[in-house]
C-alpha cells in the first residue's frame, strides 16, 4: 500500500523536507497531506505540486501513516494536543522541533505512540541535507528504515542516541547559518581585492561546496586536505596564520557550543 505522508507546518524546514523529497522523485506529490495554520503556505505549495492541502492538523493526522511536525518548538504542544485523538497506534510521528525531547512529545500524545525525533537542516531543499534520527522504543526497525529512506532522498542520515541530538543541532541544524556567514566573509574578502560581488559569491560558494565534497568523497582528514592547499613558503599559509591568530577555530567551536547549550536549555536540561 502507498504510504501517506503528512506535513503539519509548511515553513522553512517543513517545505525544505517536503519539496526535497518530491524533487528526488522517490514519492509522488499525491501521497502528501499537508496543513499550515496560514492557508497561503498550503496554497503556494498546491500551485506547484499535486499535494492534498487539508483544512486542519487533525485531518492530516487522520489521513497519514507518517506525520512530520515542522512547527516552531513553542507551537508543538498545541499541535500535538490537537492531533492526539486522531493518531492511530500505527502512525509514526516525526518531530523536527529543536530542543523538544521524545519524552516531552510522549507526555502529550502518549507513551505508546511511535515517535522519531529528527534534526534536519535547510540544505534539504537541494537534496543535500544532513539529518539525525532518534526513534523511541515503540518504533520498529522497519518503520525507522522507512522514515530514514524518505530522509535519504534529501541527503545523508545518521541514527543517533538522543543525548547526541544537541550536537547534531549545533553542527547540522544550525551549521548552515555559520557556513553562510563564512561564504559571505570569503566573498567580502574577494570584493575587497576587486572582484565583482556576483563573481565573489560564485567563487566562495563553489569553493565551500567543492571542499566539502572533496572531504566526503575522499574520506581524508580535513587537516590533510588543508595541508594539500598550503604550499611551503606560499600564499595560503599566510591566510591560515591570520585565521589562527584571530582564533577562528575556537570561535566556531564556541558557536557550536552555544547552540548545544541553548538546545539543552530548551530541553529543560539546563
Ligand atoms: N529552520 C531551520 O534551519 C531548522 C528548523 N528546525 C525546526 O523546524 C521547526 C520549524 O522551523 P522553521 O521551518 O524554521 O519555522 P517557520 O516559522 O519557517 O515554519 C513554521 C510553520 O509552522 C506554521 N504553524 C505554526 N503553528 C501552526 C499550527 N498550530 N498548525 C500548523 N502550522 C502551524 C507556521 O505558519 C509556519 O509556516 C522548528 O521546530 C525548528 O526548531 C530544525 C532544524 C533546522
Ligand atoms: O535556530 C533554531 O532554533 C533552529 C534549530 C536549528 C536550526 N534552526
Amino acid at each position: 500500500m502507498e504510504q501517506r505522508i503528512g506535513f503539519i507546518g509548511l515553513g522553512n524546514m517543513g517545505c525544505a523536507i517536503l519539496q526535497g523529497i518530491i524533487a528526488s522523485q522517490s514519492v509522488p506529490a499525491s501521497q502528501f497531506y499537508v496543513y499550515d495554520i496560514h492557508p497561503e503556505n498550503g496554497e503556494k505549495l498546491k500551485a506547484n505540486y499535486e499535494v492534498y492541502v487539508m483544512e486542519s492538523a487533525k485531518e492530516v493526522a487522520k489521513e497519514a501513516d507518517i506525520v512530520f511536525i515542522a512547527v516552531k518548538p513553542n507551537n508543538i504542544n498545541d499541535v500535538l494536543s490537537e492531533i492526539q485523538k486522531e493518531l492511530k497506534k500505527s502512525t509514526v510521528v516525526v518531530s523536527v522541533a529543536a530542543g523538544i525531547t521524545i519524552k516531552m512529545i510522549e507526555a502529550v500524545i502518549g507513551y505508546d505512540q511511535k515517535i522519531i525525533r529528527v534534526m534536519p537542516n535547510t540544505p534539504a531543499l537541494v537534496n543535500s541535507a544532513m539529518c539525525s534520527l532518534t526513534p523511541n522504543t515503540e518504533v520498529t526497525p522497519e518503520e525507522l528504515l522507512a522514515v530514514r529512506a524518505l530522509l535519504n532522498c534529501i541527503g545523508l542520515t545518521e541514527v543517533l542516541p538522543e543525548y547526541q541530538v544537541h550536537s547534531a543541532t549545533g553542527v547540522g541544524g544550525s551549521g548552515p547559518a555559520f557556513v553562510f556567514m563564512f561564504i559571505e566573509a570569503l566573498a567580502d574578502g574577494a570584493v575587497k581585492g576587486g572582484m565583482t560581488r556576483r563573481q565573489a559569491y560564485k567563487f566562495a560558494a563553489q569553493t565551500v561546496m567543492g571542499s566539502a565534497k572533496l572531504m566526503l568523497e575522499t574520506g581524508k582528514h580535513p587537516g590533510e586536505l588543508k595541508d594539500m592547499v598550503c604550499s611551503p613558503g606560499g600564499i595560503t599559509i599566510e591566510g591560515v596564520q591570520e585565521l589562527e591568530q584571530n582564533t577562528f577555530r575556537a570561535a566556531v567551536m564556541d558557536a557550536v557550543e552555544a547552540c548545544i547549550n541553548r538546545s539543552k536549555q530548551l530541553s529543560g536540561e539546563k
